[in-house]
């Protein structure tokens, strides 16, 4: 197995993602995952760029990593100025990192029209940079900024580029489609010249603008580059980089290389998931490998084949990377679907049961109607109590009224009055808040916690509406959706109306209900 360098630059290039900002402490938190992780390099930052970046690598000079080393980030010397004078450099070194990297410009062009200078004087920038940060004691990594264009355009010149680097000392020279418009073939043919050339390790850097990140960088892993950079989730400038957690299984279940340790791999999912709730970004549901729907099956074919085998319909087991199946209910399941749900409630049922049939009849009547049951499995699994007669009335609610008030106020717009029955006792109670579903959810608690005082730790923590015809404007159907937990458990339930207050309420009954379910069951 051929080891790859894993180096990541998250907290480079994938800050520099719109709508990506992260704070020093943010930083630390990736910085400490990373080294667990066991990524080999860790580009954190550029520390001429900003004052967060500088008390950044302040902050974090006294820790120590198990794993990986710290690169500081920034580019060659100014045009026409002694190195030793330049401010971006001089605050690499205080950033006091074993690594910096150093990018500096391949591409004629942007010698000439964007740093103004001529081709003699950037390779002189490029060897006197690295000349200087080696003799400072630093591990210097050299990335050839638009290398892949460069070449394109001056084969001759862009390769000069990396022999200044090589001669000022680089450890890696690492190959840059900068402008990510590289296609694979070009990468494949470009990156096998340069591995033949050069004695310096090569590396590979590739954005995302023609969706070829991951496959131009595994082709140039392929073609003897050994050091992978890249990004958690693919973050980065405009289309992002290459996504080390999709490259990295890739290279370590499908080809022969090794990046992280076997039961590193396993840890991928949830950093992956992590990541994107400290950058506040949603998680790409469909990412490979790491995100909820890699491993999701939907057809019911599909479902029944992977009960029998899972080799029938997923590409490694998902555990390996940490992730897990699911099976989604659906009106393209079959009885294999619901299945295995009817069968841990009556495990008398089996697939030919008569039972199996009308669950499976009403879940796509049901569907037709409107409701999604994806992501609400608990109404699901209340709609199957019902129907097999396995289904206990906690409690009734007998009436309830939603006011909502103008003018409006800032906080409670609205108030509930609920009458619920628990066996043979009624109450009434009303709630304001803010807006008619949150007094709802807050009257029907407060009624139900005289009862089941259990229900304080239950909360919602996602409400999320559909328009489901729209042709019928303000008179339309409406999907709701609620995400509840208990702060250990997270379970979701729905409810259709042409009533929002109606769906939104059939969706908060299902929640209660299910988690009183929950607990009675694990009381006996
Ligand atoms: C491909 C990449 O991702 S490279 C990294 C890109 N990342 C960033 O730009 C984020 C961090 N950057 C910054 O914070 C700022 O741009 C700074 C602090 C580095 C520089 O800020 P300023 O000095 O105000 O310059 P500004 O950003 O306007 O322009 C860039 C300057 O860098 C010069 N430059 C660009 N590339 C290089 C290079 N490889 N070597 C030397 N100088 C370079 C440009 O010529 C320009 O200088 P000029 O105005 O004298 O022509
Ligand atoms: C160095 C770098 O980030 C690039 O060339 O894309």
């Amino acid at each position: 197995m051929k080891k790859i360098a894993i180096y990541d630059t998250t907290l480079r290039d994938g800050a520099q993602a719109e709508g990506i900002s992260f704070s020093v402490k943010d930083k630390i938190k990736i910085v400490e995952k990373l080294d667990a992780l066991g990524v080999d390099y860790i580009e954190a930052g550029n520390p001429g760029s900003n004052p967060k970046d500088l008390e950044f690598f302040k902050s974090i000079a006294p820790m120590e990593l198990k794993h990986s080393k710290l690169a500081a980030f920034g580019s060659t010397r100014r045009t026409n100025k002694p190195v030793e004078e330049d401010a971006n450099i001089q605050a690499l070194l205080r950033a006091n990192t074993p690594v910096v990297a150093i990018f500096g410009k391949s591409w004629d062009f942007h010698v000439t029209e964007i740093i103004h200078t001529t081709l003699q004087e950037n390779l002189n920038m490029i060897q006197d940079t690295l000349q200087y940060l080696k003799d400072k004691g630093k591990e210097v990594i050299y990335d050839a900024e638009h290398f892949f264009d460069g070449y394109k355009h001056n084969p001759d010149y862009a390769v000069e580029t990396l022999r200044a680097a090589a001669a000022g000392g680089a450890s890696w020279l690492v190959l840059c489609d900068t402008n990510g418009g590289t296609l694979p073939l070009e990468i494949k043919e470009i990156t096998r010249k340069i591995v033949k050339e050069f004695q310096v390790p090569i590396g590979i850097h590739c954005h995302n603008d023609t969706g070829m990140a991951v496959a131009n960088s595994f082709i140039a892993i392929q073609e003897g580059a050994r050091q992978l950079q890249g990004t958690l989730n693919g973050y980065g400038e405009r289309c992002g980089n290459a996504n080390l957690c999709v490259l990295i299984p890739n290279l370590q279940l499908k080809a022969d290389y090794y990046c992280i340790e076997d039961k590193k791999l396993k840890e991928l999912t949830g950093i992956s998931r992590w990541v994107s709730e400290l950058a506040n970004m949603a998680h790409d549901e469909k990412m490979p490998y790491v995100g909820n729907s890699a491993f999701a099956h939907k057809g019911g074919m599909h479902i029944d084949a992977v009960h029998k085998n899972p080799l029938s319909f997923e590409h490694i087991p998902p555990e390996v990377v940490g992730n897990e199946r699911r099976v989604l209910m659906s009106e393209v399941a079959g009885r294999s679907t619901i299945l295995s749900k009817i069968r841990g409630i009556d495990g008398r049922i089996h697939k030919e049961s008569p039972e199996t049939k009308e669950i499976i009849e009403r879940l796509k009547s049901l569907e037709n109607e409107g409701y999604q049951f994806e992501g609400a499995e608990s109404s699901v699994e209340l709609m199957i109590r019902r129907k097999i007669g396995a289904h206990k009335r906690f409690f009734e609610i007998k009436d309830f009224r939603v006011l909502s008030e103008k003018p409006w106020k800032d906080d409670n717009s609205a108030t509930a009055m609920i009458k619920v029955a628990v066996g043979d006792q009624e109450a009434v109670t009303a709630a304001e808040g803010n807006g008619p579903v949150n007094a709802l959810d807050k009257a029907i608690r407060k009624a139900l916690e005289v009862f089941y005082p259990q229900l304080k730790n239950n909360r919602l923590t996602d409400y999320k509406v559909r328009v489901l015809d729209t042709n019928a404007a303000t008179g339309a159907k409406v999907r709701v959706h609620i995400e509840s937990t208990d702060g250990e458990n997270v379970w979701g339930t729905v409810g259709v109306s042409t009533d929002i207050i109606e769906a939104s309420f059939e969706a908060l009954v299902d929640s209660i209900e299910y988690f009183l379910f929950r607990e009675m069951e694990q009381e006996e």
